[in-house]
């Protein structure tokens, strides 16, 4: 049989470094698994029969699909070991789960930007550009998203780092220049190991969506 716990992921994708970042920051070992998004595994196919998408986490044979949702799992399974990655608070809890969320429509801004050209794209940008307004906002001078310690939010938006480049490049943005405190911050969320070793490098993830994007296009 597998290992107790196997992870179904793409290298590129950001969902799945979300999975990474948690399994990472909590110290649990797993088999990683790489997917042809191209020709799924039969593996994937049961495991998110639903959705056939990647990141689907494998624990004792049993899958949980759904980035946001593996992460929360994967801070109750192995709550024993430091450090928590949601606060215990229902109301810092629930304010942690709502920017997990509001990251997602940056997320899909940003992959609009990625796969659209012309007034589409455009108003993509302004959907990012005001995503990242906010949380830049939300930021404000605390040194992670929802306060002193790095958690369930940073590990939601940081994967988005490494398309920073790409964005810049295909969506003609300057993101270093215009949100300075965001920067601080991914810097700051960089030196975790668990975040460094999980992201690829961004140029890595350029020429792929330059590559991917000719085949779309
Ligand atoms: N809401 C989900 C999104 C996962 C997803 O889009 N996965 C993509 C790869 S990353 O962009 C995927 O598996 N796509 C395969 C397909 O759409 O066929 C989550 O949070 O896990």
């Amino acid at each position: 049989a597998g290992s107790e716990v196997e992870l179904l992921d793409f290298w590129a994708s950001l969902f799945g470094m979300r999975v990474r970042i948690a399994l990472a920051e909590k110290g649990v070992q797993y088999d990683y698994k790489e997917e042809n998004l191209t020709n799924k595994s039969q593996l994937l196919l049961e495991m998110n029969p639903v959705h056939k998408k990647i990141p689907v986490l494998i624990h004792y044979g049993k899958p949980i699909c759904e980035s946001n949702i593996i992460v929360q799992y994967i801070d109750e399974v192995w709550q024993n070991k430091y450090p928590p990655l949601l606060p215990s608070d229902p109301y810092l809890k629930a304010q942690a789960r709502f920017w997990a969320d509001f990251v997602d429509k940056i997320y899909d801004a940003g992959r609009r930007i990625l796969n659209t050209k012309g007034e589409e794209m455009e108003k993509a940008k302004t959907e990012f550009i005001d995503g990242l307004k906010v949380l830049e906002g939300q930021l404000g001078e605390k040194p992670y998203l929802t306060g002193e310690s790095f958690g369930y939010a940073d590990i939601a938006m940081v994967p988005l780092y490494c398309r920073f480049y790409a964005l810049e490049m295909i969506g003609k943005m300057n993101i270093e220049k215009e949100y300075p405190k965001l920067i601080a911050w991914v810097k700051r969320c960089m030196e975790r190991e668990s975040v460094s070793k999980s992201l690829p490098d961004p140029h890595k993830v350029y020429e792929f969506l330059l590559e991917r994007q000719k085949k779309i296009r």
